[in-house]
């Protein structure tokens, strides 16, 4: 199984920080909250710190862990955990997102995300 870990950051006025993959691939177009997929040798929180270095030029402080579920895609099942951080350092750019955007909780709701998102959407949407 593949192991991912993704991160949904939040600033100093509760928006959160959202990204558009690229088209093509597992999720093309599609909303995600940053991150990816965890090397060997590596925990989930070490694994979410380098892919938002590398995705987003970004240095994250970890929050604690949000939500932890596996998602059953039809090319194979993907275990997700999802950890609540803030930036420490750096401004996000777009490395290899199509857009990246802050939005307000309830605006998740206006976004095409992966499938895996959706539950995890509506909790912060309803301010959970
Ligand atoms: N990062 C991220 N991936 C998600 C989310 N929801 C979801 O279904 N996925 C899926 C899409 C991908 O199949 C997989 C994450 O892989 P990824 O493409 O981000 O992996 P990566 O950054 O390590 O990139 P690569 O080296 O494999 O190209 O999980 C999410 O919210 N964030
Ligand atoms: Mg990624």
């Amino acid at each position: 199984m593949i192991d991912v870990a993704a991160a949904i950051i939040c600033d100093d006025k509760g928006k959160i920080l959202i990204c558009q993959r690229q088209g093509g691939g597992n999720c093309a177009d599609r909303w995600e909250f940053p991150g990816g997929k965890r090397e060997p040798g590596e925990s989930m929180e070490e694994c979410l710190i380098r892919e938002c270095r590398e995705e987003l030029g970004i240095c994250l402080e970890l929050d604690g862990l949000y939500a932890d579920l596996s998602y059953a895609y039809p090319d194979g099942t993907i275990h997700f955990n999802f950890f609540k951080a803030r930036i420490q350092s750096g401004t996000a750019a777009m490395n290899v997102h199509q857009k990246i955007c802050w939005v307000a909780p309830e605006r998740l709701l206006d976004f095409d995300f992966c499938p895996a998102d959706e539950g995890i959407v509506r909790h912060l949407a309803a301010g959970r």
